[in-house]
């Protein structure tokens, strides 16, 4: 079953010169997929990820998410829709400094109003699963970035939603929280069967998903998906990028392990 459907999809920015940021892009994301948006700087990921996450309104195209069409509903829906529907992982970790790991987690059922029960077994679930049980009395500001992050993915899941969009969720890491966070996704994905849909520039990160979606100047330009074998995966982006990145400096940032 598809939970992320679009079609046609075109997003120009008007200015002083116009940028045609993505060209009739179709996508279909299956339930239970781990897909990763790469491209070089400027091609459009973002764009895409804002027009599927509701946040900026395609000009012309279809978005389906769940089978319902987001931009059809009011703004009051809309929101409820983001909020039960929709979960978002960003680079800065958007945590609340006042409040604890747990209550910076807990944080989108509260607003749903949802049984204190219901709250604690929800919070205890997704924090054994990406191991942070041991800090949830923290303040943000006590915790390491990886933690932060993983605290973030654990606020995007706690709602169980269909589609969780995170972008550059590494960007603001070095590698070994990289490579925790990335195995976060991965474990919130095969255990808990989230659909995730990442933007990154790291070819390290996008190692730990099932498929990749390169875009190059607001069109698809090509798509892998990964064996058994992550490192061999890893070895076919760096390829798959050096072919459609486009300058040798687009690899400037590249981790090797
Ligand atoms: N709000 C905006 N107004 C005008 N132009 C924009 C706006 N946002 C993005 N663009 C332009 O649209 C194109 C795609 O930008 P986008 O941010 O989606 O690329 P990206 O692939 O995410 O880049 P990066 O990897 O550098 O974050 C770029 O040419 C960018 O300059």
């Amino acid at each position: 079953m598809s939970i992320l459907h679009v079609k046609g999809l075109n997003k120009i920015y008007t200015g002083k010169v116009a940028t045609h940021a993505l060209c009739d892009i179709d996508l279909t994301i299956d339930e239970g997929e781990f897909v990763g948006i790469m491209g070089p700087s400027g091609s459009g990921k973002t764009t895409l990820l804002n027009v599927v996450s509701t946040i900026d309104a395609p000009n012309t195209g279809m978005v389906r998410i769940n089978n319902s069409d987001p931009y059809k509903l009011s703004k009051k829906d809309l929101a409820i829709f983001r909020r039960r529907q929709l979960g978002f992982v960003f680079q800065d970790f958007n945590l609340l400094d006042t409040l604890t790991v747990a209550e910076n987690i807990v944080l989108p059922l509260t607003l749903d109003n949802k049984p204190l029960t219901e709250m604690d077994a929800k919070l205890k679930q997704v924090t054994a699963l990406l191991e942070i049980s041991d800090i949830l009395h923290k303040r943000t500001y006590e915790i390491s970035g990886g933690q932060r992050q993983r605290t973030a993915i654990a606020r995007a899941i706690i709602t169980s939603p269909v589609l969780l969009l995170a972008d550059e969720p590494t960007g603001a890491l070095d590698s070994k929280s990289s490579r925790v966070v990335m195995e976060s996704f991965a474990a919130a994905n095969q255990q808990k069967g989230t659909t995730v849909m990442l933007v990154t520039h790291d070819p390290l990160a996008a190692s730990y998903c099932q498929r990749i979606i390169f875009i190059k100047d607001g069109r698809l330009a090509a798509e892998i998906r990964r064996g058994e074998n992550r490192q061999t995966f890893f070895q076919k982006i760096i390829d798959t990028l050096s072919f459609w990145g486009g300058h040798s400096g687009e690899l400037s940032s590249i981790r090797i392990q």
